[in-house]
């Protein structure tokens, strides 16, 4: 049921595009889901999950083979339902040869503002985006980080209500990451509601209210962060040294990884019970034990799970920084 509290109502989306002499590729299917007011939405999917065909068809770029879109209510293809969006495409063009000021005025002459109160937008987004040394610098000389901050200003150049951000963090290193999350979090601050696509779970999981995982266009499930972060299910994880180790006895023994690493084992199961036997274990043939640990299950678990182990995405946790 929609409610007041609904920013963007999805509703038996689907899209598919013509495939050559394949016939017709259905990209997107019977999308069904909301987007709430003020919160932060993250998009995650694999490469070709079809993220950014979503966000096109938000912006109207693009047009549904069936279903609806609406923004508070009003209709996607309103134009003042698209006067209150922000977007941020994934590979944004700048013209190389504009300054960072003279880039963000291109954009704010787009809308119904004063040559005053441009230009103090200007100066403010500059601000913000950590770029107010470079408003004089052609944009040919920035970096990627500085063209990626440029381009969340341009999207926020109209002071929209709704930010729609396609992969917002790619390129960006650990600290430009850390800045995109903190633009995100401080537009949620001014009560913005915000979607972004991203293949990166940990900023997922570091700033979003609510995930929804797509593969081969289908929604597959919508990951509530609290729920997740509170999740009891988790991993035990019990390191010892000081000998061989032998848990064939052990009943349950076939759900317990073991690795070893020198002269460490490393034990990891799902089950308390299974950790508390391996501990008895360890004592009882008297090795020494390192540490014991319990991890919760990630976010990256409920993906895998939810989207298949094919569609595992870029920078799942062993490769962050
Ligand atoms: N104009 C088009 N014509 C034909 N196929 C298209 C078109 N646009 C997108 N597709 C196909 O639709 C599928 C979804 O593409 P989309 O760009 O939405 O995925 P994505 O989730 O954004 O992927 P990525 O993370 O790689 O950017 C892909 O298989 C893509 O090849």
């Amino acid at each position: 049921m929609v409610t007041d509290s609904v920013a963007i109502n999805i509703k038996g989306l689907s899209k598919s595009f013509s495939n050559g002499w394949l016939g017709k590729k259905q990209v997107i299917r019977d999308l069904d889901f909301q987007i709430r007011d003020n919160e932060v939405f993250g998009y995650l999917g694999g490469n070709g999950a079809g993220k950014t065909t979503t966000f096109k068809l938000m912006l109207d770029l693009i047009r549904p083979d069936k279903g609806d879109i609406s923004f508070w209510g009003g209709a996607a293809k309103d134009r003042t339902s698209r006067a209150m969006i922000g977007y941020l495409p994934e590979q944004p063009y700048f013209y190389a040869y504009l300054t960072g000021a003279e880039a963000l005025d291109f954009y704010a002459s787009l809308f119904d503002l004063t040559g005053a109160e441009r230009k103090k937008r200007v100066n403010h987004l500059l601000d913000l985006v950590g770029l107010a040394h470079a408003g004089d610098t052609q944009l040919r000389k920035f970096s990627r980080g500085m063209l990626q901050r440029i381009g969340i200003a341009q999207a926020l150049v109209n002071d929209p209500k709704l930010l729609i951000l396609d992969e917002p963090m790619s390129g960006l290193d650990p600290m430009g990451r850390k800045s995109m999350r903190d633009i995100i979090l401080s537009c949620r601050d001014q009560g913005k509601t915000i979607i972004f696509s991203s293949h990166i779970i940990s900023d997922v999981e570091m700033i979003c209210d609510r995930a929804g995982i797509l593969a081969n266009g289908e929604l597959k499930s919508i990951i509530t962060m609290d729920d997740a972060m509170s999740s009891q299910d988790s991993t035990w994880e019990i390191t010892c040294q000081g000998g061989r180790l032998d848990l064939s006895g052990i009943e349950g023994q076939s759900s317990i990884k073991q690795v070893v690493r020198g002269n460490r084992h490393i034990i990891s199961t799902g089950d308390k019970e299974i950790a508390d036997r391996v501990m008895a274990e360890i004592n009882r043939q008297g090795l020494v034990l390192v540490s014991f640990s319990t991890a919760r299950k990630s976010i990256e678990d409920i993906y895998i799970k939810s989207a298949g182990q094919n569609t595992r995405p870029a920078g799942s946790q062993q490769d962050e920084y």
